[in-house]
């Protein structure tokens, strides 16, 4: 058409056109109409015809009580279906270098798919199977989970307290269905087992703990709450990744960190006063210091310093006995820790305690006890001549003059300790896969102990400081091997079998939550974590240990829970604690004996079974 011809446009043609446009706009308008919705919350998010996930606008998230329910970061569609089909690709590269079993994730994402639908069947297929599945839904494919998180986030579970929620925390708590919650599992994000600094995507270890909190304790879980407390990431991948679902800035730091978390902790407390919080993989800067601020405040413990420590001293007491000694001789052993963070650190208070009681709870029994520890981390040995010493770690310095006199010094590298000092025990903490190398392990020959111990104790697998192949065909079936992270038994051949202890806090979290609720005590006390490790270190027979077996196998997991939990009540009757716990008050509770404890126990122990329904209209 030439230019005269578009100047000549007939003014009937005109007149279509616009009718045309406006009807076309006229469509839009349409499309933006409103839908209606007669629901709120959860409901929505669980609707496929309304959810729009990390779509929803911070205004629709306050509009339909959605706020905290959802990561803090808001999406476009666009950036979802990029998030989505960068999962789906992802599969083809994890069939290639995937983890052990590469069929983890496929596995991890079956049952998640059935913790949707229909969370009965999903805790009975757990419950049924959970020495296949623990290594499913916790560590190690946890941590795979973690790191995939973003694309393999669908229904969101738990909530998100983030720093740009500050003021809004008390009222956005309600946002949760729940009229009562028993448990929270809370984290940072900011040291996830041993991976580092995942952010938003550390929800999955909440998940994953409140997960066995229902298998093992029994804590129904309909009273269970995951949170992710989002105050950013230092994770520079993260905070590059345009479809990273939590805040892109940097952490808080100092008064602006704690402000949020106290803000949070009096937003669930202020709603569910007897709640329980237990904190998760928070890195050892913030671990301690939330640990004093709180733990006489609120009901609250931390798992990776308290849960750990107990768990290793009962791996310890353990080692002891499978030497043919009593438990007495514990103060006796050499120990060499590789690792002084949260976990470590919490393994060396309570390990120096234990001893020191043990020698009578002197002030000499104190000095006497801490001579049993040499401590190496990032700098090697640690000694009393280090500048700018961490002030955790600095009750287990050596003193420097009595460390040239065994040949060593400060920084002296972990091998080095290991061939002066011919430790009894080498435990690591320290989240270095293969720390214990070929040459370390070899260096432990020279132990003076009958019977070596080994603990590689951090997750996930690669992160293990050696594997159990490595350890027994080093040092042979004589030893004791423990790991955080579950190894197969070694076939070491002619009919000898290296025997694999898993040793994770998993064997006391539960019982400790799980006790710390039915005795209703206001706070979790010293003597309950210790009621908690004695009652998993007498838990295994004679028999059982001398073969090595220092831990039960997780297939024992809901037994020995419910026995820890009982002596952790029985442990807050004795310091006259317990306030009792729904219709049994704390003057009955006192009165129940072993047996009728155990029955409690039991009794408040949720199992799958499904409920009658009824309806009945509000
Ligand atoms: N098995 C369990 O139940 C259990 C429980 C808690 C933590 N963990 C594991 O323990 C690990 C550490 O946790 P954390 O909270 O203490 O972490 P953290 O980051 O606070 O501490 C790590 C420590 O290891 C030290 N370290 C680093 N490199 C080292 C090296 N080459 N040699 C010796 N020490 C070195 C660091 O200096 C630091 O002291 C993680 O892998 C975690 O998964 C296991
Ligand atoms: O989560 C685990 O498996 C144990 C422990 O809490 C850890 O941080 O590694
Ligand atoms: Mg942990």
């Amino acid at each position: 058409m030439g230019i005269g011809n578009t100047l000549r446009l007939s003014s009937r043609m005109l007149h279509r056109r616009i009718l045309y446009s406006s009807a076309r706009s006229f469509t839009t308008t349409e499309g933006h109409r409103p839908t209606i919705v007669h629901k709120r919350s959860l409901d929505i998010l669980h609707d496929p015809w309304f959810n729009k996930g990390t779509a929803f606008t911070m205004t629709e998230r306050d509009r339909l009580d959605l706020r905290g329910l959802l990561p803090p970061s808001v999406m476009d569609s666009e950036q979802q279906i990029q998030r989505f089909m960068t999962d789906l690709k992802r599969l083809e590269e994890q069939a290639r270098d995937g983890p052990s079993d590469p069929n983890a994730l496929a596995k991890w994402r079956i049952l998640n798919r059935l913790h949707d639908r229909n969370e009965t069947m999903y805790y009975k297929v757990l419950i049924a199977n959970i020495e296949e599945y623990a290594p499913i839904v916790y560590t190690p494919t946890v941590g795979l989970v973690c790191q995939n998180y973003s694309g393999l986030f669908r229904r969101p579970r738990g909530m998100y307290f983030s720093s740009e929620d500050r003021g809004e925390m008390m009222s956005m708590v309600y946002n949760w269905p729940a009229e009562q919650v028993d448990m929270i599992v809370v984290t940072d994000g900011s040291r996830i087992l041993g991976l580092g600094d995942l952010g938003i995507h550390g929800i999955g270890i909440s998940v994953g703990k409140l997960d066995l909190y229902v298998a093992a304790a029994g804590i129904n879980p309909q009273r269970v709450l995951p949170v992710m407390i989002d105050v950013g990431t230092n994770n520079e991948k993260l905070l590059k990744d345009p479809l990273y679902l939590g805040l892109q800035q940097h952490r808080l730091e100092n008064d602006e960190y704690i402000e949020v978390i106290d803000e949070f902790m009096e937003a669930v407390f202020t709603r569910w006063p007897h709640v329980i919080v237990q904190f998760e993989d928070f890195q050892s800067k913030w671990a301690f210091k939330l640990l004093q601020r709180y733990r006489s405040r609120y009901r609250m413990f931390n798992d990776d310093v308290q849960g750990t420590a107990g768990v290793a001293i009962a791996g310890l007491l353990g080692a002891v006995r499978a030497q043919g000694r009593p438990m007495l001789d514990f103060p006796k052993m050499k120990i060499v820790v590789a690792g002084a963070g949260s976990a470590g650190i919490g393994v060396l208070n309570t390990a120096r305690k234990t001893m020191a009681r043990m020698l009578g709870n002197t002030e000499t029994a104190f000095e006497s006890a801490q001579s049993q520890f040499w401590v190496v981390d990032a700098q090697g040995l640690i000694t009393e001549g280090r500048d700018n010493i961490d002030p955790e770690a600095l009750p287990f310095a050596r003193k420097t003059k009595e460390m040239e006199r065994q040949g060593l010094k400060e920084g002296a590298s972990l091998v080095e300790v290991v061939r002066e000092v011919k430790p009894d025990v080498l435990l690591g903490l320290s989240a270095v896969g293969g720390l214990f190398s070929k040459e370390v392990l070899e260096a432990m020959k020279g132990s003076t102990s009958t019977r070596p111990a080994i603990f590689a104790m951090s997750n996930p697998t690669k992160n293990a400081e050696c594997t159990a192949q490595e350890a027994f065909s080093i040092l042979g079936d004589n030893i004791i091997f423990a790991s955080g992270s579950p190894f197969k038994n070694v076939d070491l051949g002619n009919g000898h079998v290296g025997h694999c202890n898993q040793g994770n806090n998993m064997y006391l979290f539960p019982g400790i939550g799980l006790g710390v609720l039915l005795s209703g005590t206001p706070i979790v006390s010293d003597g309950m974590l210790q009621a908690a490790a004695e009652c998993l270190a007498a838990y295994m027979s004679e028999e059982e240990v001398l073969k090595g077996i220092i831990y039960p196998p997780i297939s024992r997991i809901r037994d020995i829970t419910k026995r820890i939990a009982a002596a952790v009540i029985k442990e807050a009757i004795e310091e006259d604690l317990v306030g009792g716990y729904r219709e049994m008050d704390a003057r009955e509770l006192k009165k129940l004996n072993e047996e009728e404890l155990m029955a409690y126990v039991e009794n408040n122990m949720w199992s799958p079974e499904y409920p009658t329904l009824v309806y009945k209209d509000d």
